[in-house]
C-alpha cells in the first residue's frame, strides 16, 4: 500500500487541517500518517484558539515516522510559525524528501492567522525552495508576491514569481476568483489550466487542504503531476458538488470513496 504523510494543524470539527488531509488519503485508498504542528479549536463558524506544538515535537514525529516507515509523498498545511517551518525544511533535506506538496496555509476562510505574519519570510526561503508543487490560493499569491491578483493573466504572473523562489511546481488556485474555478499549474515552462463550473455551495471549509491532500495522494500512487493534478480536481469538485450541511456556519467538503473508482489499494 502507498503511504502518504501530512504535516498540518488539527481541526477540531474536522473539516480542514489533518482530519481533511487523512479522510482524502483513505478516500483514495493511500495510508495516511500525520505530523501535528498546532492545534486549533475550530468549528464551521470560526477558530476560537489556536495551540502551537514545541518545534522539537514536530521534528520527533517527523522523525518518529521516516526512521520507521517508507513515506511515498508528503503533504505540508498549517506550520503557524518560523521556527517549527525551520524545523520541517530542515528534515525534508535529511530525509530527502522529493515529493512534497506545500500548501502555503496563511488565513482560515473565517479569518483567523493560521501563519504569524512574521513568519511569510522564513516560510519563502526555507519551505518554498524544497517543494515539489507549492499550492497557494490567490489571497497567499498575492502575500507572496506582492502583486494584486484579478485576472487568469495576473494568475501566470504569480506563477512565474512564485517559481522563480525555487520550488519545481506551482498551482495558483482560483477558487477565489469570479466565474469559473480555474487553477493555474506552471512547471517554469509551461501553462496547464485546471477548470470546472464553480459551484454554488456555502459549504467551502477544507477546500484547499483536501485538493492538496489529493495531490499528494495521487503522487504517492504514482501519476505524473499533471495526471495528479486534473485527478485531484475532479476529486475536489466532486467533494464540494456533496459538500456537507454541518454546523452553524461553513460546511466541509465530503470524502467518500466511491467517488473515486479506481481506486487502488
Ligand atoms: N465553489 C467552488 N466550486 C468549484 N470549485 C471550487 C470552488 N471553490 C474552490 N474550488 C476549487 O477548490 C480547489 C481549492 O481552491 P481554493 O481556492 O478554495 O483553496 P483555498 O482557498 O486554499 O482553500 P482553503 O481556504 O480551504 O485553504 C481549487 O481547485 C478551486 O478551484
Ligand atoms: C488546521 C487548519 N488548516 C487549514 C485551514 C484552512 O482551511 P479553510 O480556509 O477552509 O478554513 C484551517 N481552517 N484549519
Amino acid at each position: 500500500m502507498k503511504k502518504a504523510l501530512t504535516i498540518a494543524g488539527s481541526d477540531s470539527c474536522g473539516g480542514a487541517g489533518i482530519q481533511a488531509d487523512l479522510k482524502t488519503f483513505s478516500a483514495l485508498g493511500v495510508y495516511g500518517m500525520s505530523v501535528i504542528t498546532a492545534i486549533t479549536a475550530q468549528n464551521t463558524q470560526g477558530v476560537m484558539g489556536v495551540e502551537e506544538i514545541s518545534p522539537q515535537m514536530v521534528g520527533m514525529q517527523i522523525d518518529a515516522v521516516f526512521q520507521d516507515i517508507e513515506v511515498d509523498a508528503v503533504k505540508i498545511g498549517m506550520v503557524s510559525n518560523r521556527e517549527i517551518i525551520k524545523i520541517i525544511g530542515d528534515k525534508l533535506k535529511a530525509y530527502n524528501v522529493q515529493k512534497a506538496v506545500v500548501d502555503t496555509v496563511m488565513v482560515s476562510k473565517s479569518g483567523c492567522h493560521l501563519l504569524r505574519l512574521e513568519a511569510k519570510e522564513t516560510l519563502i526561503k526555507q519551505l518554498i525552495p524544497r517543494a515539489f508543487l507549492v499550492t497557494p490560493n490567490l489571497y497567499e499569491a498575492e502575500v507572496l508576491t506582492g502583486k494584486k491578483i484579478k485576472t487568469i493573466g495576473d494568475m501566470e504572473e504569480a506563477a512565474r514569481i512564485i517559481h522563480a523562489m525555487g520550488p519545481l511546481h506551482v498551482l495558483v488556485k482560483g477558487g477565489h476568483l469570479e466565474g469559473k474555478a480555474t487553477d493555474v499549474l506552471y512547471d517554469g515552462k509551461t501553462f496547464t489550466y485546471c477548470e470546472e463550473e464553480r459551484i454554488h455551495t456555502p459549504n467551502t471549509h477544507g477546500t484547499g487542504c483536501t485538493f492538496a491532500s489529493a495531490i499528494a495522494a495521487h503522487l504517492a500512487l504514482g501519476y505524473d503531476l499533471r495526471e495528479a493534478v486534473q485527478k485531484s480536481k475532479t476529486y475536489i469538485t466532486m467533494a464540494i458538488a456533496h459538500a456537507l450541511n454541518i454546523g452553524k456556519g461553513v460546511g466541509p467538503t465530503h470524502h467518500f470513496y466511491q467517488f473515486y473508482p479506481e481506486r487502488s489499494i
